[in-house]
């Protein structure tokens, strides 16, 4: 079954709503962001995720130090590089890792082969800041992916009435959300609930 990360999230109504909906992965954003939140913020709404949930720290070339602190703190089970990182900046930092990779073209799949990390989440470009955007991308330039599918994270413009056939067509290891389950630029239960219910396949349109 498709796994769900569900990204940026701030309230607890929101966190409690993906939790109970069958949320695999939370995302905190700790990067340039209107969903930026603090690092008190992310301990307090973390109290709520149990461990069977993973929790994901979103980072856009971040100092290794705060990343590593952030990560402590809040114990984050992964790093999401969100920025320029490099095979070796991740490796040095030596946790647990996703690189977003922005899709313009068939370039930026061929440089995503070139790094080691657990997974690999393919995104539209950002437009403001460095992902969030809400616009997808040619899923078909992944036809060229030289990375197992097991390995990667749909990203970019999925919402409740794309993403059944963005799984079908692609079949990635997971679907990832942000603008898609947002109401008027606020996260929303219904809309959370209703993505990972589509995504898991509880819920045919
Ligand atoms: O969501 C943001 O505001 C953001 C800002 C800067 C870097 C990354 C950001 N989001 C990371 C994510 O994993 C988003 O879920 C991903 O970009 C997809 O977003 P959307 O197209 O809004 O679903």
């Amino acid at each position: 079954m498709t796994k769900v990360k569900i990204c940026g999230l701030k309230e607890i109504e929101h966190v409690e709503a993906a939790v109970k909906a069958g949320a695999d992965f939370i995302g905190f954003m700790f990067a340039p962001s209107k969903r930026r939140i603090t690092v008190e913020e992310a301990i307090e709404l973390a109290k709520s995720i149990p461990s069977t949930v993973k929790k994901v720290g979103v980072f856009v070339n971040e100092q290794t130090d705060i990343i590593r602190q952030i990560a402590d703190q809040v114990e984050l089970d992964y790093i999401q590089y969100h920025g320029d990182e490099t095979q070796e900046e991740i490796q040095e930092i030596g946790l647990p890792a996703i690189k977003a990779f922005s899709i313009r073209g068939e370039e930026d799949i061929k440089r995503a082969a070139t790094y080691d990390v657990d997974y690999y989440l393919f995104d539209s470009p950002g437009t403001n800041f460095r992902g969030g955007s809400g616009e997808s991308f040619d899923w078909m330039l992944l036809d060229k992916v030289n990375i197992p599918m097991e390995k990667v994270i749909l990203a970019g413009g999925l919402n409740g009435e794309n993403v059944g056939l963005a799984i079908m067509l692609v079949e990635p290891f997971a679907v990832d959300v942000s603008s898609g389950v947002e109401v008027d630029g606020r996260k929303s239960s219904t809309a959370i609930t209703n993505f990972i219910e589509i995504a898991k396949g509880e819920l045919i349109l």
